[in-house]
């Protein structure tokens, strides 16, 4: 039976920071204090080999997407947008000792790759919360960039997540802990939500709109796709399911959001998470007409 999680949903012990004005990372775990050293195994990083503080001190924005080479590209492009010195073209890969994940540093802006899948980018949570809080950083922004199918929407739509939602169309995560079921909450930050809808009214043709996003287990059974490996419902429950899905105001689906929304939220981040509706044979489009849904096949038919 799922369990919300109780008073640990507050931190730890009283934030400093907070009479400042300032918001700090959170770890919400006593036995880290205690620890000699905290090694970040899978981002090749640690308390004892680095100064975390003088390295990311200053981190006040993360943007994390699954692939290396995109977050490579979007650390280049913010190179750029600040203007920093030189080109960027040969930016420093701060974790090229392991090949799990890649981050990148533009001045206050860390691009952290996280792989494919809850697991995966829960384990790249666990270390950069931990890694922000080594290093003291305060007020940190973090929006996920990703791509995603889009259900009722034009191909090519930007999706601000307000709330992350699971397979029931549910604003939950549920972390198994132990042989226990935790229920997370995945809320995320309506302010930062409006903020950012409001930048997008500033750059001509760029569809955005703010509606839940909806995170599932699996790309292919999960997602209603009838050409995994396995598919074992029929074309009208797909349909059925995914017009059940835009009912419940889920307007796209990746395979992230509901982790990262509990564990930033958690851990004192202020999250956001903005999927670009993929133009390609994987978005899974359903269109909107008044009030019902009906599903428009995608231009080319399979996934890629
Ligand atoms: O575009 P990224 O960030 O990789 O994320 C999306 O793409 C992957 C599936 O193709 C999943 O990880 C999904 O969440
Ligand atoms: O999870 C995902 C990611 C991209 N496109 C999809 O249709 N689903």
């Amino acid at each position: 039976m799922a369990s919300i999680l109780p008073a640990s949903n507050r931190p730890m012990r009283p934030d400093k920071n907070a009479y400042e004005g300032k918001r700090s990372v959170y770890v919400k775990n006593p036995y880290l204090d205690a620890m000699d050293e905290d090694i970040l195994y899978h981002l090749d990083l640690g308390t004892k080999t680095h100064n975390l503080p003088a390295m990311f001190g200053d981190v006040k924005f993360v943007c994390v997407g699954g692939s290396p080479n995109r977050m490579k590209a979007f650390a280049q492009f913010m190179h750029k947008e600040l203007q920093l010195e030189g080109d960027g073209e040969d930016i420093e890969d701060i974790c090229a000792g392991t090949d799990r994940y890649c981050m990148f540093k533009t001045g206050p802006v860390l691009s952290i790759s996280h792989g494919m899948g809850i697991p995966s980018i829960s384990i790249m949570l666990h270390e950069l919360i931990k890694l922000l809080h080594h290093a003291r950083c305060c007020d940190v922004t973090i929006i996920r960039i990703g791509t995603s199918g889009g259900i009722g929407i034009a191909p090519g739509s930007v999706v601000i997540t307000d709330t992350a939602v699971d397979s029931f169309f549910k604003p939950r995560f549920e972390q198994i802990v132990l042989d226990n079921v935790v229920t997370r909450s995945t809320e995320l930050d309506k302010e930062l939500a409006a903020d950012l809808l409001s930048c997008s009214r500033e750059i001509p043709n760029f569809p955005t709109l703010i509606g839940h996003t909806m995170c599932t287990y699996d790309f292919y059974e999960g997602q209603g796709r009838l050409d995994g490996a396995l598919c074992s419902f029929s074309q009208e429950k797909k349909l059925d399911y995914l017009r059940r899905a835009h009912k419940a105001g889920v307007r796209n689906i990746e395979m992230e959001s509901t982790v990262f929304a509990a564990m930033c939220g958690l851990c004192g981040l202020r999250g956001h998470q903005q999927p670009e509706i993929k133009v390609s044979k994987t978005t899974q489009e359903v269109k909107s007409t008044n009030d019902d849904v009906i599903l428009v096949p995608s231009s080319a038919g399979r996934p890629g």
